[in-house]
């Protein structure tokens, strides 16, 4: 594992494209210089190449999501697999730097994403000792715990390469409805590349395509399978009558679980309705919360304007 280079959170202006989803509004909610600028992952897999060389080459490709990640740029390399990492950090700013490992190392992860109920997971996981206070690290433990089979325990939103070096295999996730990208290529040696953006791999891969929401790609399996499969998924008609008072429990809590940060937040108002909805409930809330006792009560927000020229 070696750090590239580490600098001190920049401050970013927020761009009008981040307001045109709930989603995008729910995740500008706890931190909006963050909003749709999570970190960014790289990983290659299996080229048959673990030269000087190819190292620089992933670097390179690495250092084009780096718009997504000015706090930290990490890269493992176990033979012919490079994971990369540029880091946005929320949680545990000081030790969660990526990629993240088990106890022995023998498994890596490099993640993009929020997991909202790592607290509850770790306390699932009593026996393992955790390196870091990061929410992503549940990962590598869990699958160390359970193999393959743990991507439903997670709430979050993520995308993620876990790599096992014991038989150097590896899986790659993306969250249930893509809220983090993810795109996968195949190089003409065999490779598998996965990446946060197309630039990471276009230039390398012979084809590459979306990674599909909601779905685990398993080098042991040899392809995909979708792993969410909530029960209303292949309901044509939905079977839920609609129900304001559900919708409006389900609401405040997406917005209460999206106030975990270990860093200062505020929201982004667009003028439209769903960021204005968030910005109430989090006002409702946010005494309450452990990012309360650190940053405070007041609730910042943030709103873009342009001007008009005459
Ligand atoms: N921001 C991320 O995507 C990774 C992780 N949640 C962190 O706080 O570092």
């Amino acid at each position: 594992w070696q750090p590239i280079n580490r600098r001190s959170c920049a401050t970013h202006t927020a761009h009008p494209s981040s307001f045109r989803s709930t989603e995008r509004d729910l995740l500008a909610t706890y931190c909006c210089r963050r909003s749709r600028k999570m970190c960014g992952i790289l990983a290659v897999l299996g080229c048959a190449d673990d030269t000087q060389g190819k190292r620089v080459r992933v670097l390179e490709l690495s250092r084009r999501l780096k718009h997504r990640g000015p706090d930290w740029s990490g890269m493992h390399q176990v033979g012919d697999c490079y994971l990369s990492h540029q880091r946005l950090a929320i949680i545990d700013p000081a030790s969660g730097d990526q990629p993240l490992y088990n106890e022995d190392k023998s498994i890596v992860v490099t993640v993009n994403g929020e997991i909202y109920n790592h607290e509850q997971l770790r306390a699932q996981l009593s026996s393992h000792t955790f390196r870091t206070g990061s929410d992503c690290e549940v990962i590598a433990h869990l699958y160390e715990e359970h193999g393959e089979n743990f991507i439903d325990m997670l709430d979050g939103v993520f995308s993620f390469v876990l790599l096992d070096t014991r038989d150097n295999s590896f899986i790659a996730a993306r969250d249930a409805i893509g809220v983090t990208p993810l795109y996968i290529g195949w190089g003409i040696d065999g490779s598998v590349w996965i990446s946060s953006e197309v630039k990471g791999l276009n230039d390398d891969c012979e084809h590459f395509e979306i990674f599909p929401p909601g779905h685990l790609y398993s080098s042991k399996q040899g392809g995909f399978k979708r792993w969410y499969n909530p029960p209303w998924f292949s309901e044509v008609i939905p079977s839920v009558p609609y129900d304001p008072l559900a919708l409006r429990k389900a609401f405040e809590k997406a917005v209460i679980k999206r106030l975990m940060t270990d860093v200062p937040f505020g929201v982004l108002l667009s003028g439209g309705l769903d960021s204005s909805l968030v910005a109430a409930v989090t006002v409702r809330h946010l005494a309450g919360t452990k990012a309360a006792k650190r940053w405070g009560t007041k609730l910042h927000s943030f709103c873009v304007g342009l001007e008009v020229w005459n």
